[in-house]
């Protein structure tokens, strides 16, 4: 199997994409560490997996993204339980226009400080086995989505602090690699925001045109996302790249030279 004794990290492990990256993961292999806020979706979770994989190979822990403890104590136990952590998905998000700093300390802080630990035990320089960080980012990190500003500057936060990442862990010679996707629309909870006046605040009296870009863009499956996560993560050569995943397709974008 291609991730025969690779171990994950994946964040908002406990529905939507990060469900199905995490069972893709344990399709192809490897142990999975569950994080999750939601700690009787995640439980719930485990149990399922335990029942198709068996209790060794997932280990769900209740973490906000938010707090530098949890996710420290967290990574801490997946090495601990595990052994190592090599690859490493901050998915975690959510979108809401009303709490908007909640939005930047999840979806932006979260990413970078989700990253930071996983690069300070990946690190080679300071002993670590090197290792793959792979976030989630949005099609609305590389342009404007009108109806959620907030939301737009998490995701293009996400596109700018991977690729500079990767520049410089390339640079320095950590030897861990940095990429991303930029999904279109996805079944899942988080698009209820879009219509959801609470969610969009100020901006609710945009919820229609916002349905009719969702209408022009499509809806994926989840698995779309899972499986390009799969081929960026095979992918060694990739590093500082956005795989963009939408109806027609996936393709890796070309950022504009300045
Ligand atoms: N569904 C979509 O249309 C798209 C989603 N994305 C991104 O995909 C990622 C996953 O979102 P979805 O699966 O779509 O939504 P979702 O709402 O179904 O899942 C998000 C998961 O993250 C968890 N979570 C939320 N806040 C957290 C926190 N503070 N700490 C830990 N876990 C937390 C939730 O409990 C939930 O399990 C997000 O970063 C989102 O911005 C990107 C493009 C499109
Ligand atoms: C609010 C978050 C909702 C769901 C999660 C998510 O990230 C979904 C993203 C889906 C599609 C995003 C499309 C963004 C498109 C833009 O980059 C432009 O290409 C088109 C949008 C606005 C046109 C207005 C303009 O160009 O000025």
């Amino acid at each position: 199997m291609a991730l025969e004794g690779r171990t994950a990290m994946v964040t908002g492990a406990a529905q939507g994409i990060g469900r199905s990256i995490s069972e893709i993961l344990l399709k192809n292999g490897a142990k999975v560490a569950l994080l999750d806020v939601a700690e009787a979706t995640g439980t719930t979770l485990k149990k399922s997996l335990d029942g198709q994989y068996g209790p060794e190979r997932t280990l769900f822990i209740p973490c906000d993204v938010q707090s530098q403890q949890q996710f420290k104590a967290a990574l801490q136990k997946a090495v601990e339980t595990f052994g190592h952590v090599d690859i490493f998905c901050n998915n975690a998000g959510i979108a809401n226009e009303n709490d908007w700093e909640k939005a930047v300390s999840v979806n932006l802080m979260g990413v970078v400080r989700g990253s930071y630990l996983a690069l300070e035990h990946m690190n080679k320089l300071s002993g670590g086995q090197g290792g793959v960080i792979i976030n989630i980012a949005s099609l609305a990190g590389l342009g404007p989505f009108p109806g959620a500003p907030v939301y737009t500057a998490t995701k293009h936060g996400v596109v700018g602090f991977t690729r500079s990442m990767a520049a410089t862990s390339k640079m320095s010679g950590y030897g861990v690699r940095f990429n991303m996707i930029c999904p279109t629309f996805v079944q899942t909870d988080i698009i209820n925001s879009l219509t959801c006046p609470a969610a969009l605040g100020q901006f609710a009296h945009l919820a229609d045109p916002t349905r009719k870009l969702m209408e022009q863009h499509g809806v994926l499956d989840v698995s779309r996302v899972s499986e390009g996560f799969l081929q960026l993560l095979l992918d060694e050569t990739k590093d500082g790249e956005a795989l963009v995943v939408v109806s027609k397709g996936s393709q890796y974008y070309t950022f504009p030279s300045l």
